[in-house]
């Protein structure tokens, strides 16, 4: 059901794209992500050329073979991705709003012609590290530092939690430096900087997680971004990615909520189909009431961000209200299958589980509701 129509609103190319994108999770993920999930595996380098083909990767960015489509095409096909699984959407949100838009944003473009066209075809793959062992929700206080020997860097220090790590052909790594904070192109193979996933992670899976470990990496002069210092620089990124979740999440509780309403019109207890109840009824009615909600949400959005009027803030609004949403709509989805609602035969608790990783990563609940108590009040709450 989609009471709202939502879809009504997108253009005919926009819903182009919706169909192309559904389609090709139908055919080549849907059918194996249980299995992935449950042997913690991402198959990025068979997915990535795919992905590139069809012109999804930095979808948004125009030019060195970038796709260049709007805000809210790339807002629909990540929710379409993110109906198949949040680390399907986690590896095309990486490498094309974290890892090709720093690049593109801020890279020379000798950086740009080296890694661009190769990362929108899905031949090298990126990674973003900001994050570190000590330092998650304040990364203005991170502790990777590069220094200047001769022309030379030299890195030191540790990313944690960096999506799409291991696999990665570039990383683009964000160190302290005596001028600020800027931000590193770390090749593959670079002596000192290696890669290790993380295990024994019960959300996300089917998504590559790793740490990232600098150990007098000795970096060019042209290593270095050129365009930006300053916190800024990786913040703009986030920003750009948290977009993609707003719309992300709506796929991921548009599959739990189908599930469900496939399961209680067809499974059957006391005599009727459990969607006979007026208890199952009512959480059915909530379910779309909060996609709905999320989906115009997502969609107000991206028409703002097309028209070039977008704030972090609102970004902040859609990546809280529709996280949550979605997140709720899984744990009422999981009631309503029941004891099935907790095997990898159905979707409803691989989403669940992975969408408390979308909770946390690209800023806290908590931190965009202190974005959000900043703009009311005017009084940042972040520090004691
Ligand atoms: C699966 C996964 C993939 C990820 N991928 C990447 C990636 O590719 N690149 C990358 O750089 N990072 C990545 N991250 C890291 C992610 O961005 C961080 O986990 C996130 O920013 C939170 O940091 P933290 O986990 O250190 O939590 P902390 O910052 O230690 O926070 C712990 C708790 O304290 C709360 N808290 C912190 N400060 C405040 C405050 N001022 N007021 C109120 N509450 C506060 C938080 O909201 C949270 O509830 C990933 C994380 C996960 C789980």
């Amino acid at each position: 059901m989609d009471v709202l129509r939502v879809d009504d609103q997108l253009t005919d190319e926009e819903r182009m794209i919706r169909d192309t994108v559904r389609t090709v999770v139908a055919e080549k993920v849907l059918p194996n992500v249980g299995e992935w999930f449950e042997r913690g595996v991402f198959p990025a380098r068979e997915l990535g050329p795919e992905l590139g083909k069809l012109g999804l990767l930095g979808m948004h960015l125009q030019g060195y073979g970038c796709a260049g489509m709007s805000a809210v095409a790339y807002g629909v096909a990540c929710r379409e991705l993110e109906a198949g699984d949040s680390g399907l959407r986690s590896f095309v949100s990486v490498q094309g709003s974290l890892a090709m838009a720093a690049i593109h944003k801020f890279g020379s473009e000798e950086q740009k012609q080296e890694w661009l066209p190769r990362m929108a075809a899905g031949e090298a793959l990126g990674c973003f590290g900001l994050t570190e062992p000590d330092r998650g929700s304040d990364p203005g206080d991170m502790r990777t530092h590069a220094r200047r020997d001769g022309s030379d860097w030299v890195l030191n220090g540790a990313k944690m939690w960096i999506t799409n790590g291991s696999v990665a052909d570039v990383a683009v790594v964000w160190a302290r430096t005596d001028e600020g904070i800027r931000g590193f192109l770390v090749p593959a193979g670079t002596p000192g900087f290696s890669a290790s996933d993380i295990h024994r992670k019960l959300s996300l899976r089917a998504s590559v997680t790793s740490e990232l470990v600098l150990d007098d990496v000795r970096l060019p002069a042209d290593a270095v971004l050129p365009g930006v210092t300053g916190l800024k620089g990786p913040l703009s990124c986030l920003s750009e990615a948290r977009y993609g979740i707003l719309w992300g999440t709506v796929g991921a509780g548009r599959a739990c909520y189908e599930a469900a309403v496939e399961y209680a019109k067809t499974r059957e207890q006391f005599g009727r189909p459990i969607g006979a109840f007026q208890l199952t009824q009512e959480k059915l009615a909530w379910m779309e009431v909060a996609l709905g909600q999320a989906g115009l949400t997502a969609l107000h959005i991206g028409r703002l961000k097309d028209a070039g009027k977008v704030t972090p803030q609102q970004v902040s609004f859609g990546k809280l209200a529709n996280v949550r949403a979605a997140l709720d709509v899984a744990r009422q989805a999981r009631t309503v299958l029941g004891a099935n609602g907790i095997t990898l035969e159905y979707p409803v608790i691989r989403h669940m589980n992975n969408l408390e990783s979308v909770l946390t990563y690209e800023g806290t609940q908590e931190i965009h509701t202190l974005v959000l108590g900043q703009a009311i009040t005017g009084i940042p709450a972040y520090r004691g």
